[in-house]
């Protein structure tokens, strides 16, 4: 029989609770009786860490042996969620756990609610890079992912009297168990002064870059444990610090506090994330950031590549690079920066190894959202990377020139210098120019990529060009967040669905079985009852979860529409004011979202939603067949216990504006059925499902540019449709302000006036599609076979076939196992 288990490696409820205890004692120095919260989260942690240490170590000398060609996803956003369930379910060790925590009276699910998230992404595409992380893991592919160690991550949300209040994100507080920090790991990154020119000995040119300051990065790396597999890549993210802590002279000169400036100036860099999403801030410090965690990561790459013992002219054979949007693009530049200024490497040989090392992700098509840097901020901050960036820009347009000889116009639009005063540098562009391939993140949005912002990138580089629709992992969004469903599915399929999604079609013959719709229904409920005792709890919401769960949570955008959803909630309060005893079946309409801290008419949105759901949950007429909630504070770990509860998912932007979305897919793979128009990847997720098991409405992408193109008149729809009338008049009116008839003012009149987002277009399309969904609904067995058909065919939008696709047709770099 196997000997004993070492408590730092055993998995059996009997080991891992003697090692909390251990850990419970000899790291938070505790003994049950007087340990908090928090001593019993560190506890479990630190034994949870110790069984991924094995096979993190295991891994890293895997990849040290086999040297294999590494994925390296440098992204400025990261939202992996919670660390420690996600953790024990890849080490297979949630039930062991659980038992072993029982056995001391203690309940892991308290444990888990403790534990601060990692917020350090806005939204989208942060939570996509950690999915991504995830998949890179589960598929044995050997991948770094480089990003910035926010101090202060995504700010917390508080709904005080309607409207958010945004407070610090104090993530760190208690510390955080999940990272190490590798002081021995550590770059210094210049910044500002000016360049000399000089000849060398050898004739040849040479540039010094005469820098004016100098920061730190260190490294702090987080295990991402792959599913089912000894696989463990790392998380490496970059904290800025001072190259000197602290200025022992100007300390002696009586200058204390300037004795800790450099210091202070330092750690601003890596201090707080920009919460803006969609929109470029522009700013000096966000630069920094940008630059500061990309220098930080290709001299990491060096120093790895250095111990290949490769010629570095093969650089892009070790490493494919991928730019998650035009945030890290910078690293263009960069590269070339370190391979001729550093290491000598003459422009060709240093072009053809940059190119071939990144490809560029876009996720938005948003204009605002497209990164361009003022001129004059950009060579203050990087005056020799202003000179490559010309350099790479004049060696393109004059490939570009003898190509279109008489075509300056298309010359200026392609140049990476926009010469619109005070000319800016189009990091779009220099990403298009500087990889060798271009991805949009849904099939429809990849199309308007080639066809609008980036149209003549395409003209010139069609085959540049590729899509690769988004994906989830359905271990965080569907065992973890609904164990479940989860166990009704492995009970229908086995568990091969857990790693190879597709599998879920097995369903479709189950979708008429009776007793596996109670099943199904059935564990919906649980979900429901959970989320409605959280918010009864959490903020003394009084749901019912038999009513239709009707939800839309995802960051608050003029675009993304939930200004629509609430047009429909006043229509229906409406009818129900009109006509109290229609049979409407009860609805709960649920938002949830941060706004931008800087976004005024997403703040106002948030606040109608507040004061909407204030009037219509205590209006008698209303007959609880009519709630809105807001739940705050919307992250993963929030959205965790929203996907699983939710019968409806509204995704209902303007065609042609959400790039992909990829809550679309969590609420569908957790059985919700969709309303949406046919934007981002609902085009997909609707054929896929099938169009009778998806409600559509409103004008395509083409429709919508047409639409504005006829010289859109939003007040005309206003005086046509009664009922849309009625509940833009109730809202102007101050019904829901307290007869304050100012406070949407703002709102209305752009929605009278120019609604951009053509809400009013799409209002009679949607009300009706809505009463379709309240037909389907009063049919169980209907809605149920739909639920069940629509995650039977949900396979392809798991992270999985994502990464599959990303390391076949872009990275070409294959699993490297790693043996237990
Ligand atoms: C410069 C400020 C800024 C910050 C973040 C962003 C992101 C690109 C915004 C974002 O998260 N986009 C979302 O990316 C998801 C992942 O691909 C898509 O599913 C969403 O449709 C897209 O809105 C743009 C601009």
């Amino acid at each position: 029989p196997p000997g004993p288990e070492h408590t730092r490696t055993g998995l059996s409820a009997e080991t891992l609770r003697q090692a909390f205890l251990d850990n419970l004692f000899y790291i938070q120095g505790r003994f049950p009786e007087i340990a908090t919260d928090d001593d019993r989260y560190q506890a479990l942690s630190y034994t949870v860490r110790d069984r991924l240490l094995h096979r993190w170590v295991r891994t890293i000398q895997a990849y040290k042996e086999r040297d294999p060609r590494t994925v390296c996803y440098l992204s400025a956003e990261y939202l992996p969620g919670p660390h420690l369930a996600n953790n024990l379910l890849s080490l297979g060790i949630v039930d062991a756990t659980r038992e072993a925590l029982r056995g001391l009276g203690l309940d892991l699910d308290a444990i888990l609610d403790h534990e601060e998230e990692p917020g350090l992404g806005n939204g989208g595409l942060g939570r996509l890079a950690a999915c991504f992380m995830d998949s890179l893991a589960t598929l044995e592919i050997p991948a770094i992912g480089y990003g910035i160690r926010y101090e202060y991550g995504i700010f917390d949300q508080k709904i005080q009297d309607g409207w958010q209040v945004e407070t610090s994100d104090t993530w760190l507080h208690y510390g955080n168990p999940w990272e190490v920090r590798r002081p021995g790991i550590c770059y210094d990154v210049r910044i500002g002064g000016r360049t000399e020119h000089v000849t060398d000995e050898h004739g040849r040119l040479r540039v010094h870059w005469r820098h004016a300051d100098l920061f730190r990065g260190v490294a702090y790396d987080t295990p991402v444990a792959g599913y089912g597999v000894e696989t463990v890549n790392l998380l490496r993210l970059w904290r800025a610090e001072a190259a000197e802590d602290f200025d022992f002279t100007v300390f002696n000169q009586g200058d204390y506090v300037g004795a800790v400036m450099r210091k202070v100036r330092s750690e601003t860099i890596s201090k707080v994330l920009y919460p803006n999403d969609e929109a470029d801030s522009g700013k000096r410090l966000r630069l920094l950031q940008q630059y500061f965690f990309v220098s930080c990561s290709l001299q990491d790459m060096l120093r790895i590549f250095a111990t290949t013992g490769r010629p570095l002219a093969e650089f892009h054979a070790k490493f494919a690079a991928q730019l998650n949007d035009t945030h890290p693009t910078i690293a263009v530049a960069e590269l070339m920066r370190l391979l001729v200024d550093e290491h000598g490497l003459d422009w060709d040989e240093a072009w053809q190894a940059t190119r071939h090392t990144f490809a560029y992700t876009n996720h938005t098509l948003l204009p605002e959202a497209l990164e361009k840097w003022p001129l004059p901020l950009f060579a203050d901050v990087l005056p020799r990377h202003l000179e490559i960036v010309y350099e790479i820009n004049r060696r393109f347009l004059d490939d570009m020139r003898l190509r279109y000889p008489d075509d300056p116009a298309r010359i200026a639009r392609l140049s990476i210098i926009d010469e619109t005063p005070p000319k800016y540098v189009r990091m779009a562009h220099l990403a298009s120019v500087g990889g060798h391939a271009i991805n949009g993140v849904a099939a429809l949005h990849t199309r308007l990529l080639g066809t609008t912002v980036l149209k003549d990138f395409h003209d010139i580089w069609p085959d540049k060009f590729q899509n690769k629709t988004n994906g989830v992992t359905p271990r965080r969004f569907l065992m973890l967040a609904n164990p479940g469903l989860a166990d009704l599915l492995t009970e229908a399929l086995g568990d091969g669905w857990t790693r190879d999604l597709e599998r879920l079609r097995g369903l479709e013959g189950l979708a008429d079985d009776p007793a596996f719709q109670d099943r199904w229904r059935q564990a919906k409920l649980i979900r429901k009852a959970a989320l409605a005792e959280r918010l009864r709890a959490g903020q003394g919401n009084a749901i019912d979860p038999a009513s239709l769960f009707d939800i839309q949570a995802k960051r608050i955008h003029e675009y993304k529409r939930q200004h629509l959803n609430l047009l429909h909630v006043v229509t229906l309060y409406n009818r129900l004011k009109h006509a109290p005893d229609a049979d409407v079946p009860a609805r709960t309409v649920l938002f949830g979202g941060k706004a931008a801290p800087g976004y005024a008419m997403a703040k106002l949105i948030i606040k109608l939603i507040n004061a909407v759901a204030e009037v219509v949950n205590r209006d008698p007429d209303m007959r609880d067949r009519l709630k809105v909630v807001f739940v705050p504070d919307y992250n993963v770990k929030v959205a965790q216990s929203v996907y699983p509860a939710a019968d409806l998912s509204e995704q209902i932007s303007t065609a042609g504006m959400e790039a992909s979305g990829t809550g679309n897919m969590k609420f569908s793979l957790n059985g919700a059925l969709t309303i949406g128009t046919l934007d981002g990847a609902n085009v997909e997720i609707r054929e896929a499902v099938g169009p009778d098991n998806f409600f559509l409405f409103g004008l395509d992408a083409d429709e919508a540019v047409r639409t504005r193109a006829a010289g859109y008149r939003p007040y005309a729809l206003y005086e046509r449709d009664p009922e849309l009338r009625a509940a833009v008049d109730l809202i102007a009116g101050g019904h829901f302000a307290h007869g304050d008839a100012g406070l949407f003012r703002p709102l209305v009149d752009h929605l009278l006036g120019r609604d951009d987002y053509l809400l009013l277009a799409d209002y009679r399309a949607y009300v009706d599609c809505q009463d379709r969904v309240a037909d389907a609904w009063r049919d169980p067995a209907r809605w149920t076979r739909m639920a069940i058909l629509n995650v039977a065919r949900m396979g392809r939008f798991s992270s999985d076939r994502a990464i599959a696709e990303y390391c076949r047709d872009i990275w070409n770099v294959a699993p490297a196992r790693v043996d237990g």
